[in-house]
């Protein structure tokens, strides 16, 4: 964590302040705790911070606080902290510690702008604090879903509503789409490594990134004549980023990590292509009549049976090919992930899983938007 994001951080904590509209109660902290201590070494630190950030905690006996993790993540450590408060309460939060080297695939600063103004949306867990590596949120009683939910009817139709109404929330800044500049951003990186494992270097070489290069510039040629719309999108939509209260039959949208505007075809196609679970089995994607009850409730939630037929239609392109999308920036992560993450996970395996992928679907794909685009329909 260097100095210019712990900078950040505050920065958005003072802005935060200065506009009650948005959560105006985000503390902050200079305090950063060490990723690579054990949990009862890293307790102490975690109470300190929760003391530092929470001044009503602040003359609390540490034996009141306890602390636990709730996920390894991919990409970060996520602890439960809980309280009991003096009023008999207890009270949990999540803090996130962001992982060493996540800056190279994710940018914290936009991270931070986007959950501002989502969690004050009513998106996600409530951001209550920032420290220097790392972030407090409300801890979310729900149950984290697994892939085969993705699918029931219900939640999908609830998915695709939420969706909806997270793209329509407005993001300050630029407006930009970030997919090609992330994906020629990854590229670069991803195009110049070497690895000093053998093994991992042998595999490395295997990649034609001249191929690579050729297939990006043809498929941002092609969703270029889509004229997709740009909405703020979430860009990770996979199930351990979605959490449901089944109880209060409410739905979490989670983690902004990868969050910037974008095409929402992307958003959508991306989302299908994470049916394959954590297993990538493509064989669940899902299929057409899956994907038109997705639309329906995605274009108009209010009175998904009454969408007009060409607007399902030109979705269904637009998805299908952003989809393609979604595998190649995916795979070029997982290139820079297997040099640059501490990590014990096979993510050059992952490059070959997602790209192989891209290459399979390539054609029906293409096939698909240019007979549309020619006019011919989907048929
Ligand atoms: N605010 C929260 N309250 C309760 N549980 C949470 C909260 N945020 C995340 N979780 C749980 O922790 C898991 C990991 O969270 P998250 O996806 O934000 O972490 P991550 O490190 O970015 O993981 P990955 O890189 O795998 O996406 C989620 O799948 C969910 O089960």
């Amino acid at each position: 964590m260097g100095a210019v994001e712990i900078w950040n951080a505050m920065e958005v904590a003072e802005e935060a302040r200065e506009n009650p509209n948005l959560s105006s109660d985000i503390r902050s902290s200079s305090l950063t705790v060490d990723h690579s201590l054990s949990l009862p070494h890293m307790k102490p630190r975690i109470i300190e911070l929760c003391k530092d950030l929470f001044k009503k905690w602040s003359e609390l006996d540490d034996s009141r606080f306890s602390v636990e993790t709730v996920s390894g993540g991919i990409t970060n450590l996520l602890l439960k902290a809980s309280v009991k408060e003096e009023s008999g309460n207890d009270v949990s939060v999540t803090v996130r510690l962001y992982g060493p080297n996540t800056e190279y695939v994710i940018n914290r600063e936009r991270e931070l702008q986007a959950i501002k103004y989502l969690s004050a949306a009513g998106f996600g867990a409530k951001l209550l604090g920032v420290f220097g590596n790392g972030m407090v949120q409300s801890f979310i009683n729900a149950r984290t879903l697994i892939e085969s939910d993705m699918r029931k009817p219900k939640i999908a139709a609830e998915i695709a509503k939420q969706l909806r109404k997270f793209h329509e929330v407005e993001i300050p800044g630029s407006k930009e789409p970030q997919l090609w500049i992330d994906i020629s951003k990854f590229f670069e990186k991803a195009s110049v490594l070497e690895f000093d494992d053998s093994e991992k270097q042998r595999m490395y070489k295997m990649i034609s990134f001249k191929e690579i290069h050729d297939e990006i510039v043809e498929l941002k040629e092609l969703t270029g004549l889509l004229n997709a719309p740009v909405v703020f999108a979430h860009n990770d939509l996979l199930c351990g980023n979605l959490m449901v209260n089944d109880e209060e039959e409410k739905l979490y949208l989670i983690d902004f990590e990868y969050g910037s505007y974008n095409y929402r075809g992307f958003d959508i196609g991306n989302h299908f292509n994470e049916y394959a679970g954590y297993d990538c089995d493509y064989s669940l994607y899902p299929n057409k009549d899956e994907q038109y009850h997705f639309f329906r409730h995605y274009l108009q939630p209010d009175n998904p049976l009454e969408v007009p037929d060409k607007d399902i239609e030109a979705l269904y392109v637009e998805s299908n090919t952003y989809m393609l999308a979604s595998h190649l920036y995916w795979a070029l992560w997982g290139i820079i992930q297997a040099k640059m993450s501490p990590i014990d996970f096979d993510y050059l395996n992952y490059f070959f899983l997602r790209y192989n992928e891209y290459k399979r679907q390539k054609e029906k794909s293409f096939l698909l938007a240019r007979s549309y685009l020619s006019g011919s329909g989907t048929r």
